[in-house]
């Protein structure tokens, strides 16, 4: 029995899915192609992913291709509750809704887990880890799985290095047509969208610091240059600060971009990166969230706990009063913004995404006795074909070598 916030919200899920699936040609392209031979038939699929409009394009074409499906959230906020409405009633099981408590939230991915997947998608690996962490899940008999997200990718490499992973991954994180799209130009633009809604106030000419330069502090510096902002960068890798530097962004160490930043946002996947001392040192006034996956990045529990007061003074935007006397603000508990004050990625850029996501489910399918227990990327073919499906979706042609190029390509003299 699926547990959701509010099943009459499943007409207006519906608006919001149909919207997502026409505008994710790539994903309902490759649905409608592979829906004849039922590549997925009789297999049951768990999915641990962030549940928005995008997620029921995939949750509906895993069914349509022949899956019985069952899914919980990825993160406690993140849950667009008209779209859960709308996939119960759609025939998944599904346990999500927004604003859980941490219990909530795992009670959600042991239902889900309770419907035996053969088949586990994750994002950030938390179901994963229940897994390999917990006896109760210990005689389940997972097939493989997939890992949409860095954070998750890194913990599932964790326990591979351990000899304790149980079962193949593909870390879909890792194919080209996931993470410099998805990671940059999705959550570039989310970003800004949380952050939008959440102060609406103007980026032009503020201060805007970025803790990290990888796939996603890239995308989020370059579109908060775009609104205006006057950008600088924090890094711990002196390749990526050496790149952020030629990109023309101010770098500098938190320690000094805390006491002149108005805006910040990190993304580094990294616990701890805005500490006490940063926050004391702020200027009164300054906003701060985080868009890596898990709330450690900010010290969230010392502004909402440790503060003078705290006031939620618009939806997910906490004005907290610090004891010296200044006030600053956290976007969205200090959790994932882009998906706690925004809807997450625009459905073009998950199109890719989540191809990627069904054609590695479909491969574990295929071949998970050939894999072995590790964490493997994307297949090549797949990641290409991808693109192409893309360009194509995007009405954008490019050249094909002649046969002179690719002799050309391949020679030495
Ligand atoms: N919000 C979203 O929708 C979304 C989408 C994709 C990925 N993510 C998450 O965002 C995080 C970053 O992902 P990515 O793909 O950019 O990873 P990445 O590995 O490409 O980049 C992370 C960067 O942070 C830097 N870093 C690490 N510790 C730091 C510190 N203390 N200070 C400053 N910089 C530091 C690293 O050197 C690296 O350059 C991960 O947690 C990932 O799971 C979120």
């Amino acid at each position: 029995m699926s547990q959701v916030k509010d099943p009459s919200l499943a007409d207006k899920g519906k608006m919001s899915y149909e919207w997502a699936r026409d505008h994710m040609q790539i994903l309902t392209n490759t649905i409608s192609r592979l829906k004849k031979s039922q590549p997925l038939k009789g297999l049951r699929i768990g999915i641990c992913l962030h549940i928005t409009k995008e997620t029921s394009v995939l949750i509906m074409g895993a069914k349509e291709l022949g899956a019985d499906v069952s899914a919980c959230a990825a993160n406690p906020l993140s849950t667009q509750d008209d779209i859960a409405a709308f996939l119960a009633e759609n025939g998944i099981h599904i346990y999500a809704w927004t604003g859980q408590t941490p219990e909530e939230y795992d009670w959600c991915i042991e239902q889900m887990l309770s419907h035996k997947p053969q088949i586990l998608t994750d994002d950030g690996s938390d179901s994963h880890s229940k897994i390999h962490g917990n006896k109760k899940f210990a005689s389940l008999k997972v097939l493989g799985g997939t890992e949409e997200t860095t954070t998750g990718v890194i913990r599932l490499k964790a326990l591979a290095k351990e000899k304790k992973l149980k079962y193949p991954v593909i870390a879909v994180n890792d194919a080209y047509t996931k993470h410099m799209f998805d990671n940059r130009y999705g959550t570039g633009q989310s970003t800004i969208d949380g952050y939008l809604r959440s102060m609406n106030l103007l980026f032009a000419g503020k201060r805007v610091v970025v803790a990290g330069y990888g796939w996603v502090g890239r995308g989020v510096a370059s579109r908060c240059r775009g609104m205006g902002a006057k950008v600088c960068v924090t890094e711990v890798d002196p390749i990526r600060a050496l790149e952020a530097h030629m990109d023309g962004f101010e770098v500098a160490p938190m320690s000094e971009a805390a006491k002149t930043g108005e805006i910040f946002i990190t993304a580094t996947g990294q616990t701890g990166v805005i500490r006490k001392e940063h926050i004391l040192s702020m200027k009164s006034g300054a906003i701060m969230g985080n868009v890596g996956h898990f709330d450690v990045e900010v010290d969230a529990k010392f502004l909402l706990t440790e503060s003078k007061s705290v006031r939620e003074v618009r939806p997910n935007l906490d004005e907290c009063v610090l004891k010296n006397g200044k006030s600053v603000y956290l976007v969205g508990k200090g959790r994932i913004a882009n998906l706690v004050a925004a809807e997450g990625h625009p459905p073009e850029v998950m199109a890719q995404s989540f191809s990627n996501q069904l054609l590695s489910m479909i491969y574990i399918a295929k071949n998970h006795k050939k894999i072995g227990r590790n964490v493997i990327t994307v297949p090549d073919e797949i990641d290409k074909q991808i693109a192409i499906d893309a360009l194509k979706a995007m009405n954008v042609n490019m050249d094909k070598p002649t046969p002179a190029q690719i002799k050309y390509g391949q020679s030495w003299a």
